[in-house]
């Protein structure tokens, strides 16, 4: 039975074979699911060998997500390792880092860990911040307007609220003895022993102010997260420290860029070039446009640092919660979950019908846990074809629905959008993506975005620009789908599409809307529409 688009590697290390040229940066992307360890080429961006290690994730209880920070530590080491190992133990010049975003570690000024990593899905804080919402509207208001964040779960502040009463005790909050942080953060400690954070994954902390990009003591004192615990806010493209003697890396060598896993994706992709955003086709979609300013976003999509160098990056970003998770499920109503045989039942059909993988609500931009999921338009001449294809239109409806949101002040404009993930191996997809998107897909070749963003970043402070320069030499091949649709047959299907969505809500089937403005966003994540079974332990 096929799941995915394309063979997996078993491999747990690779090496390219031929000669470097110049400098290494060893780029580590620390992700849920993984640790992956590249060796770039600083001049060229070429990879010259890459391993990925395997990270535990535990479900304890129903909504909380847990990992061991100790666990990914030892998959960076070892996917550093293999790296090193493959291309025969080679000299390095820096290292970057991309890292999963919003997680919260707990440990001491030794770097030892004092409690479990709560994961970016984990939502035992729901009821906390849900309870904190009706109780302070101002202060939710607040954060949203200083942070560009609504008040959930996801993000980090409640998490490390949580953690800080699990396992601190005042003396050491007051002392800093104990330390709280995202995923960056605890892997600067073990790599160098600093206790740094870089400005981008900050921004997803609930915790700093986008226009001064410092953290803000009003809403550390509202969530009970002393500065003292936090670490000082860097530039994403700092020097972040040396590595330490007795790791696996050689000691002295310069952290020269950090950025959190979506925003070095954008980097790579776009490198801050205004008009370019990007999608990720994962279970969900992590859809993000830079924006010109830290100007609180239209309702149903977040604002957010992007990164900080000489100048703050800023970009909005919204995430669709059931995309390829929708495929998948039409794939095993249809195709015994063979996705590549879903793609060539759907190239069979017109569009027509409408499918809204509602499947536990929706995310962004409509953020409503009450919608339920639908087939609009079924006739007695509907056939598994239509059904297939509604489930690719309904992956590329979505993204639309929140791009639009993204523009509707006019503070941000997509000209183009990069597509990455898994599904971007469906022609169709993407072809469908830029007819109803009315704009078009770039198609990203490249496995490694996140990784290769922030060698791309570190690569500058080396004086080697691939994103200004003529290129990136041995960059993975991509294909640009250009929109075959015209503007009438885009409108129609995006209205159908509209009106699909507001009858999956609940809404007067007319309503033309991108985003409700009677239902209180409530969230950028993926796990949105998870229900907390667990209230909180503690109030905010
Ligand atoms: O670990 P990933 O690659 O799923 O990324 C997680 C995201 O950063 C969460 O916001």
């Amino acid at each position: 039975m096929g799941t995915t688009w394309t063979p997996g590697s078993g491999a747990a290390a690779s090496a390219s074979g031929r000669g470097v040229d110049g400098a290494l940066i060893l780029a580590l992307d620390q992700g849920t699911t993984n640790t992956k360890a590249l060796l770039v080429e600083a001049s060229t961006g070429r990879v010259i060998a890459s391993a990925a290690r395997r990270v535990g994730i535990a479900f304890p209880a129903p909504g909380w997500v847990e990992q061991d920070a100790a666990d990914i530590w030892a998959a960076t080491e070892a996917a550093v390792d293999d790296v090193l190992r493959a291309a025969d133990e080679p000299a390095l010049a820096a290292v970057a880092i991309s890292n999963q975003r919003e997680s919260v570690a707990v440990w001491d000024t030794d770097g030892v860990s004092r409690g479990p990593v709560l994961g970016w899905q984990d939502a035992r804080t729901a009821g906390a911040c849900a309870e904190l919402a009706e109780r302070e509207p101002a202060l939710a208001a607040q954060i949203r307007s200083r942070t560009g964040l609504d008040l959930d779960p996801m993000f980090s502040a409640p998490k490390m609220r949580w953690l800080l009463d699990a396992v601190g005790s005042p003396g050491e909050m007051r002392a800093g003895s104990i330390r709280v942080g995202t995923i960056d953060t605890y892997l600067l400690a073990q790599l160098t022993g600093e206790h740094a954070t870089e400005a981008g994954n900050a921004s997803r902390t609930l915790l700093l102010d986008l226009a001064t990009q410092t953290w803000d003591e009003e809403l550390c004192e509202a969530f009970g997260v002393p500065l003292a615990v936090l670490a000082p806010v860097r530039r994403s493209d700092a020097l972040l420290g040396r590595t330490l003697a007795g790791g696996r890396i050689p000691a002295g060598v310069p952290v020269l860029s950090v950025l959190a896993d979506s925003h070095a994706a954008l980097y790579h992709h776009a490198g801050g070039r205004p008009g370019e955003g990007k999608a990720t086709y994962g279970t969900g979609s992590s859809v993000m446009v830079g924006a010109a300013s830290a100007e609180v976003a239209p309702s149903g999509v977040a604002a957010t640092l992007a990164w900080l160098t000489d100048a703050p990056a800023f970009a909005r970003e919204g995430n669709v919660v059931a995309s390829g998770a929708a495929l998948t499920w039409m794939a095993q109503i249809l195709t015994d979950g063979d996705l590549l045989a879903l793609g060539a039942l759907a190239a069979q059909a017109e569009p027509g019908l409408a499918f809204v993988p509602a499947f536990s609500g929706l995310g962004a931009p409509y953020f409503d846990r009450g919608a339920t999921g639908l087939l609009a338009g079924i006739t007695g001449g509907t056939t598994r074809a239509d059904l297939a294809r509604a489930a690719f239109e309904a992956v590329a409806h979505q993204v639309c629905d929140v791009v639009e949101a993204m523009e509707a002040d006019g503070a941000a404009h997509l000209d183009v959008l990069h597509a990455d993930g898994g599904a971007t191996a469906s022609v169709l997809l993407m072809q469908t993506q830029a007819d109803l998107l009315g704009r078009p897909v770039r198609v990203s070749g490249e496995p490694e975005a996140s990784a290769l963003g922030a060698a791309m970043l570190g690569a500058r402070s080396l004086g080697h620009d691939w994103a200004t320069g003529a290129g990136r030499a041995g960059a993975a091949a991509h294909r640009v789908v250009e929109p075959a649709l015209d503007a009438s047959a885009r409108t129609a299907r995006r209205e159908a599409w509209r009106s699909a969505v507001a009858r999956s809500r609940g809404l007067a089937a007319t309503t033309r809307t991108t985003t409700s403005r009677t239902t209180t966003p409530r969230t950028t994540a993926s796990t949105s529409n998870v229900e907390a079974t667990q209230e909180s332990r503690r109030t905010l």
